[in-house]
């Protein structure tokens, strides 16, 4: 039995809290919310992130991370982006008073804007400084609610530390999910936190009445941008781009009812706003914070991504969809296979 501690009790933690103690872990969540925690504790359930759904009743919940991280061999962070650098300040602290250096596991999907930082990076910056081998990241195709019915999925565990992510691979694999090791940190992280730009482009496809045809052209030429800033930026292998971070991640988000990210596009597509959209989700929608830091990016390293930028435009500068579909068919021809 490894204990292990779950910083962020939404959706997504919830829901990996449970399925770790279904695989016999001694699992602690933490959350910023008392009366979320109190509910988990006393009726073994999250109403307002997972609806008609329990946890396994031996996951707690707290709102101390003392409490969380004392004992922990194993901390998972599921939380939001822009969340992760100040929770992990404080969880360098609580570590340094206790005297214990955990394995750090991330399922969190983003780029942080103005750094520009992936969230291993930031992990790293903040709780062990030249110490990345002892980071894994988890990202794939998986949607809280698919896993909270046991339903069958895949998901990818990397870290520079074949070890590490092997022990990963063993602690949280079941016979309702199963982890494949991968090798190549950012190239995982980079697709799994890109796709959720792409994701938003999809829905807006939809919300604006087109098709299957451009649905498969969206996530193609998606799935190129989101490889040519991997390999050119972050120093990505080209091949993680074809599995199931990269493809079978976009595949998922691009498709699926559960996205958050497709489900704000598509309302964005219907003519609703950013501010609308954000204040009746109720839940991260983190396509809207990474497409920031790939604006950035592309600005400052004149990286090609010419969808990811629409949305930057269509998100923050108020431009009008049907224009930036316009201009994105109009742009020079050019040749299918390029990073
Ligand atoms: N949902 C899913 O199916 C999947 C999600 N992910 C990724 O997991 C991450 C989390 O997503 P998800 O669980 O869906 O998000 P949710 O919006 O469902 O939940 C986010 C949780 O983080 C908590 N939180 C926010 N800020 C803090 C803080 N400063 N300290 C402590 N807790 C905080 C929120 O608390 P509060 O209630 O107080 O707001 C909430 O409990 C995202 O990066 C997402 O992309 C990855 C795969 C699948
Ligand atoms: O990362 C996810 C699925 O793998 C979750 O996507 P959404 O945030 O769009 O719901």
């Amino acid at each position: 039995m490894t204990k292990i501690a779950v910083l962020g009790n939404g959706s997504w933690g919830s829901v990996l809290g449970s399925m770790l103690a279904d695989n016999g872990n001694d699992v602690i969540l933490y959350g910023n919310n008392d009366s979320v925690n109190e509910e988990i504790n006393a009726h073994h359930t999250n109403t307002h992130y997972m609806k008609d759904w329990s946890l396994n009743p031996s996951a707690n919940a707290t709102g101390d991370l003392e409490t969380a991280l004392t004992g922990a061999e194993i901390v998972l962070f599921v939380l939001p982006t822009k969340a992760v650098r100040i929770v992990a300040k404080n969880v360098r602290q609580v570590l340094d008073k206790l005297g214990t250096k955990p394995l750090l596991v991330t399922a969190t999907k983003g780029i942080e804007p103005g750094s520009k930082k992936l969230i291993s990076d930031i992990l790293m910056e903040e709780i062990y400084p030249n110490d990345g081998d002892k980071i894994v990241a988890i990202s794939g195709p998986s949607h809280a609610e698919n896993v909270a019915q046991k339903d069958l999925t895949a998901i990818a565990c990397a870290s520079t530390d074949e070890e590490n992510a092997k022990l990963v691979q063993k602690i949280f694999s079941n016979n309702y999910v199963r982890f494949y090791t991968n090798d190549d940190l950012v190239g995982v992280e980079v697709g799994g936190a890109v796709k959720n730009v792409i994701a938003i482009a999809a829905g807006i496809l939809v919300g604006q009445g087109y098709g299957d045809d451009a649905k498969a052209a969206l996530m193609t030429r998606g799935l190129a941008e989101i490889a040519r800033l991997g390999v050119n930026y972050f120093g990505a292998k080209p091949m993680t781009f074809s599995g199931l971070s990269g493809i079978g991640d976009l595949i998922v988000t691009c498709t699926s009812v559960n996205s958050r990210n497709w489900r704000a596009g598509k309302q964005i597509g219907e003519g609703k706003t950013l501010d609308y959209v954000l204040k009746n989700m109720g839940q991260v929608v983190e396509g809207t914070t990474t497409v920031k830091a790939v604006h950035e990016l592309c600005q400052e390293k004149d990286i090609d991504m010419p969808i990811s930028e629409a949305i930057y435009r269509v998100l923050y500068e108020n431009t009008n969809v049907e224009d930036e579909i316009t201009k994105m068919m109009g742009r020079a021809p050019k040749p299918e296979i390029r990073l």
